[in-house]
């Protein structure tokens, strides 16, 4: 992959990577439902934060969800540290494509139109062309992956991008079993990863 066989294809996740979801989320419940027990981030574990909820209590799933499919919630998102900055780096960088790569809620309602609204507030025009907006991320093809999830899966049995698990609190205690790596956060040196990919 890389030069040869043309420029290396980035896909950048949303949630939890560009757009600080699990923040969010919390503050939200929290708002909604100050007398309910809740998860804090440093009690995170698992992609759904749906159902560690209902681990706590059957019905708090559906009040935690009601937070993020609430009008208003993904647009308001704040942006992860260093993303913005990362991502207009790495626009501009030579032999490379960038593109957002995003799974919508199941309730798209409000979700689709506000992701559009927040890359363009946060990022513009030139990114929104670059949205790719799928439920399952493993047909679409590309170099690498940057995403939160620890496990992606999906059609495609072998997706033709490296995952690079991006930490986020409720990924942190995975380990991850060789050659599979991590991008801390965009303090840490994701264009060294660039650069060993194209180097493959
Ligand atoms: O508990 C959860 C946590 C997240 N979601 C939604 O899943 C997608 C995740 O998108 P990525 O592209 O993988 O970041 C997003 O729509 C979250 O809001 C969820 O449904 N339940
Ligand atoms: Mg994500």
């Amino acid at each position: 992959m890389g030069s040869a066989a043309g420029p290396l294809r980035v896909l950048v996740d949303m949630d939890g990577v560009l757009a600080d979801f699990e923040g969010a989320v919390l503050r939200g419940f929290r708002a909604r439902f100050p007398g309910e027990p809740r998860v804090e981030l440093a009690a995170r574990r698992g992609f759904s934060v749906r159902e560690q909820y209902r681990c706590l209590r059957e019905d708090l799933a559906a009040k935690v969800a009601s937070v993020y499919e609430s009008p208003g919630f993904f647009l308001g998102l704040d942006p992860i540290p260093g993303a913005l900055e990362a991502m207009q780096e790495m626009i501009h960088m030579q032999d490379t494509e960038v593109f957002i790569c995003t799974s919508p809620l199941r309730k798209y309602e409000h979700c689709i139109v506000e992701k559009y609204k927040w890359v363009e507030k946060h990022l513009g025009p030139e990114f929104v062309e670059r949205i790719i907006l799928t439920r399952d991320k493993t047909v679409v093809s590309a170099d690498l992956l940057f995403d939160d999830k620890d496990t992606i899966r999906g059609a495609e049995l072998n997706p033709s991008w490296e995952h690079v698990l991006f930490t986020c609190c409720h990924n942190r205690h995975v380990q991850l079993q060789a050659p599979r790596r991590r991008l801390l956060s965009w303090a840490d040196d994701w264009k060294a990863i660039l650069e060993s990919k194209r180097r493959q």
